[in-house]
């Protein structure tokens, strides 16, 4: 599958806020500081940005982007994304046995079913959101800094399953990050985004590698591959 953005032009009254084009194969991770646009270019394809905000987003790919259809989202924070108040059975939208097929999937037993959130770790949380987006059986899985909320063995957790479902789902990974490191296996095109500009895209490790613009070069000269650059 391929996907290419033509454009994506976010405008706030007069003030352009996000103005980028990209397109990739399978997997591409879009990197930039704080307040670069990441999650506003997620909020787009996802159809979830405010009135307010003027968008005008033209894009190419063999399917239409529909949010819990085509296009399933984990998000940041896995302790605030589910409701503390039902058992994780009745926040899956699939019968018990399917949702145990897709809990399986992620490495977890039928028993957590029967948990609250609160009864769980940042890790186990995370992996039921991603159970509930596989149950979407999405075209497009988008990311939005999965792994920050995580202890480092959750990290590294998430993102081999992650690496993992994609390779027997088959769906497109759209990864938002501010920390190259999580990336450098598992997305094959990367993204670098400045004050809502794409400053550079390209094969990951080309651009790692031998960075063209300026600003990518200075990131990589300040170490960033070695540590998270969030300011
Ligand atoms: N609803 C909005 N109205 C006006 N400006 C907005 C709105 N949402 C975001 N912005 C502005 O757009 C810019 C990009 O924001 P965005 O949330 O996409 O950044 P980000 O790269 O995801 O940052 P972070 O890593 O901190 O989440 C910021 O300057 C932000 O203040």
């Amino acid at each position: 599958m391929s996907f290419t953005c033509k454009e994506l032009l976010i405008k706030s009254k007069e003030k352009v806020l996000l103005n980028v084009s990209f397109s990739f194969e399978r997997s591409f991770a879009f990197i930039g500081e704080s307040g670069s646009g990441k999650s506003l270019t997620l909020k787009a394809l996802l159809g979830m940005l405010p009135r307010e905000l003027s968008v005008s987003l033209d894009y190419h790919a063999s399917y239409t982007l529909q949010r819990g259809e085509s296009i399933a989202f984990v998000p940041q924070n896995p302790f605030t994304a589910l409701s503390p108040l039902s058992k994780i059975e009745r926040q899956f939208m699939a019968s018990r046995k399917a949702a145990c097929g897709y809990l399986e999937m992620v490495g977890l037993e039928e028993h957590f079913l029967d948990r609250f959130p609160s009864e769980l770790s940042g890790g186990q949380l995370q992996r039921i959101i991603i159970a509930m987006a596989l149950s979407l059986s999405p075209r497009l899985l988008l990311l939005d800094e999965p792994t920050t909320a995580l202890d480092e063995e959750s990290k590294t957790v998430v993102l081999a399953l992650i690496k993992q479902l994609q390779e027997r789902c088959g769906f497109d990974l759209l990864f938002v990050t501010h920390d190259v490191a999580t990336i450098e296996n598992l997305c094959e095109e990367i993204g670098i985004i400045q004050q809502g500009r794409m400053v550079e895209y390209g094969m990951t490790h080309e651009v790692l590698n031998d960075p063209k613009a300026s600003y990518t070069q200075q990131l990589l000269s300040s170490g960033f591959r070695q540590r998270s650059f969030r300011t």
